[in-house]
């Protein structure tokens, strides 16, 4: 008889220990995942990624017994040929790595389609050959707009869920035309998506394709000129924490007035362990991760974030904290946004039985607690040093 305190999923069967092959482990969220399965589970991580400085601290051994189920593979899956090895030797394949910084879609559109497709064909390739499980990351951003947005501005339809929800296997993927060179990245998961569901249908591959919404936390992209390069454009959650930390208005974009939902990266990955622990509810499945209850625009998100920061630095906030500047200014030609995003959390709570707990407040106050922690007595350094004259 199996011991009282063994790993059961959620049907009462026993978890077996596995290895997992994580692609793009070295990023934001590959970084939590790591933390996450190594903590709580007995499973062993090949953890693929061109960068390892986020998972540092699990590889270096402070902690043994941790260091001993993990092995970083410096490797660039665009070319190397010992990336169908590693595969072979897993029991499930989690792929992550992407370009997805929206500053990098309208300018940089070919690395961007070919990062988040044909990067990514091989390892569906290989797990369909060798019949390997596949997590694969997507994004809320394949919804495109709503169907709302193209009612009048005065539509009470507006106010319907029906034009606006976003739901896995009923909502419409809603892009701009070809030169909004915004949707390069959209289009390409989308494909990417279609794709994998495709080789299940033809070829019975054990998919589970997943739709983040809005993921934030510590850890999340870089700030510029500190731990990224200083003409960066990270995220607007690294945007707002770097203009924060230097004291500078934040910058709004087109008025700041798309909305958006943010859950908190630790709450996220709780629905990944369960979608890793129980295949059997989560293959074939494609799941929305976000928290509905969490929507603000991107103007209350800098108020918010602005008031909060004031609480955990101790510094006033500054009289005028937001400033607005248009699409064009701040990310270039070609740039176009995702009006509002509600995911439908139906699918992934019939199946797995998850919810989102961390209200916005919270999560913001633990996330810029860390970053003025992380960041603060790096930034007043830079801040202090003379400029050459
Ligand atoms: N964070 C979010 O809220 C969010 C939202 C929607 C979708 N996603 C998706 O989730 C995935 C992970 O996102 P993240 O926020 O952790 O991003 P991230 O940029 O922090 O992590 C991606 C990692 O992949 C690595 N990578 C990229 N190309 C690679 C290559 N060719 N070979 C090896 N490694 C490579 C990068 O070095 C990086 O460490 C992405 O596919 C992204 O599109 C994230
Ligand atoms: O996180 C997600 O779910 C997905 O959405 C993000 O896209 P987006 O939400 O548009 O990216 P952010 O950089 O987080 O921007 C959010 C909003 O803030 C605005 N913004 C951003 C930065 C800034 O300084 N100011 C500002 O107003 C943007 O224009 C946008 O409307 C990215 O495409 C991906 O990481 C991911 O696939």
């Amino acid at each position: 008889m199996a011991a009282a305190s063994a790993r059961v999923d959620l049907d009462g069967k026993p978890i077996k220990p596995m290895t997992i092959c994580m692609i793009g482990a070295g990023g934001f969220i590959g970084s939590h995942l790591c933390e996450k399965v190594l903590t709580e589970t007995p499973h062993k991580i090949l953890a693929l990624d061109v960068y390892n400085d986020k998972i540092k601290h699990l590889l270096e051994g402070e902690n043994a017994s941790l260091a001993e189920r993990i092995q970083f593979h410096r490797i660039n899956i665009k070319h190397d040929s010992r990336l169908e090895g590693l595969i072979k030797m897993s029991d499930l394949v989690i792929n992550l790595a992407a370009i997805c910084t929206p500053a990098d879609y309208n300018t940089r559109p070919l690395d961007t389609i070919y990062s988040n497709f044909i990067d990514a064909l091989p390892v569906v390739k290989y797990c369909s050959e060798n019949s390997k499980r596949l997590i694969h990351f997507s994004t809320c951003e394949v919804y495109g707009k709503t169907i709302g947005s193209f009612l009048p501005k005065d539509s009470p339809l507006r106010e319907d869920p029906a034009y606006y929800i976003l739901k896995e296997d009923e909502s419409p993927c809603i892009f701009g035309s070809i030169e909004k060179q915004r949707w390069s990245y959209a289009c390409a998961k989308q494909l990417i998506e279609r794709l994998i569901y495709a080789e299940g249908a033809e070829n019975g591959l054990e998919f589970t394709i997943v739709r983040p919404f809005n993921w934030i936390g510590p850890r999340m992209d870089f700030i510029p000129g500190i731990d990224g390069p200083s003409e960066g454009v990270p995220r607007v959650l690294a945007c707002f924490s770097n203009a924060l930390l230097r004291r500078e208005p934040l910058k709004l974009v087109d008025g700041g007035q798309s909305q958006r939902t943010f859950i908190y990266i630790k709450d996220a990955i709780e629905a990944v362990m369960l979608m890793i622990e129980n295949p059997a509810r989560a293959n074939g499945h494609i799941f929305n991760v976000g928290n509905p209850n969490n929507e603000v625009t991107v103007r209350q998100l800098a108020e918010m974030m602005s008031e909060i920061y004031a609480k955990v630095s101790g510094d006033q906030a500054l009289q005028s904290p937001t400033v607005d500047i248009s699409s064009k200014e701040f990310y270039g030609e070609g740039y176009d946004d995702s009006d509002k995003r509600i995911p439908d959390m139906t699918i992934i709570n019939r199946q797995l039985g998850w919810n989102p707990k961390t209200s916005l407040w919270d999560l913001l106050e633990s996330t810029l607690t860390y970053q003025h922690r992380t960041y603060a007595e790096a930034i007043k350094k830079v801040i202090a040093k003379p400029t050459a004259s």
